[in-house]
């Protein structure tokens, strides 16, 4: 049953519909969801991490998927700049893994000199399609590396414990993070999340960029899933129950038109390549 509605909003001949699926910047669906509120954190914390400053921080938790929290339009745009910087710019050079290492040797050339898009698409960025940060999760063996490369950079460990505490969870540790990097066509098949030696920490999932359908259900495949959208700052936090659910990305929604290229300058770079791109950012604490 997930695997069908995966099918359905992944699908190219037709644009799927989306009236069922949950809205949080159209308040679409919103019954579906339990609202609570929690106050701000820091505002040296705020302004470090490019969170935006609000008086309360509003938190909707799925009531057909408990534990599973959004934390809608978190980042300022500065903020979210800054973070697709960093997946662009530091993420995946070493000590960190991606699918391309090759590129490694020469990370400068990521960005080789290109101010159209035509021309940028051949740049090896677009070949990126995941980082690995901390202890290394191995795609094959699905398991972690016995050793962590390195720390966490400081920006992800400090905004997963936010995050994490923002739903009660005061003693989260960030010991890995995994940047998926999606294009218009790319999507995530179904699956859980269930490497970590300790499963009862919550994940915190950052999102930028283009807006995706989010799909989560339960622990069994044969439970339909909640269809919602993430969009560019939104915040998700698996914890619970929904932790352990099956979860998928069938589409990553075309840019809108008020995302439209802007001037042809090195310093647009990013914007260029933000407009065609999602960036999901997740933190999972692996050991007790
Ligand atoms: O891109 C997303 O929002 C989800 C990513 C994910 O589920 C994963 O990396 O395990
Ligand atoms: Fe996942």
């Amino acid at each position: 049953i997930f695997k069908q509605t995966f099918k359905y909003y992944k699908q190219k001949a037709t644009q799927p519909s989306f009236d069922d699926v949950i809205d949080f910047k159209n308040a679409r669906n919103l019954d579906s969801v339990i609202v609570k509120q929690v106050p701000s954190p820091s505002n040296d914390l705020i302004g470090e991490l490019g969170l935006k400053y609000k008086e309360n921080w509003e938190i909707y938790e799925l009531k057909k998927v408990p534990g599973l929290f959004i934390i809608p339009n978190s980042f300022t745009d500065k903020g979210r700049r800054m973070w697709a910087n960093k997946c662009v710019t530091e993420y995946f050079k070493k000590p960190h893994e991606t699918n391309v290492d090759p590129f490694d040797d020469n990370p400068d050339k990521m960005w080789e000199s290109s101010y159209s898009l035509s021309l940028l698409k051949c740049c090896p960025i677009w070949k990126l399609r995941w980082a690995t940060l901390g202890y290394h999760h191995n795609w094959n063996s699905k398991q972690y590396s016995e050793q962590p490369c390195s720390e966490l950079p400081s920006e992800l460990r400090k905004t997963s414990k936010l995050f994490a505490s923002m739903i009660g969870t005061d003693d989260f540790k960030a010991e890995a993070s995994i940047v998926n990097y999606y294009h218009v066509g790319n999507a995530l098949s179904p699956h859980d999340d269930t490497s970590e030696l300790y499963l009862e920490a919550p994940l915190v999932s950052l999102s930028f960029g283009l807006s995706a359908v989010f799909l989560i259900g339960g622990t069994s495949k044969d439970q339909k899933p909640e269809a919602l959208f993430i969009r560019s700052g939104d915040v998700i936090i698996m914890s619970g129950a929904s932790r352990l659910a099956y979860h998928a990305v069938p589409r990553i929604l075309k840019p809108t038109s008020d995302a439209q290229l802007k001037s042809s300058s090195v310093a647009d770079n990013l914007d260029l390549f933000m407009s065609h791109s999602r960036l999901n950012i997740n933190i999972r604490q692996v050991h007790s």
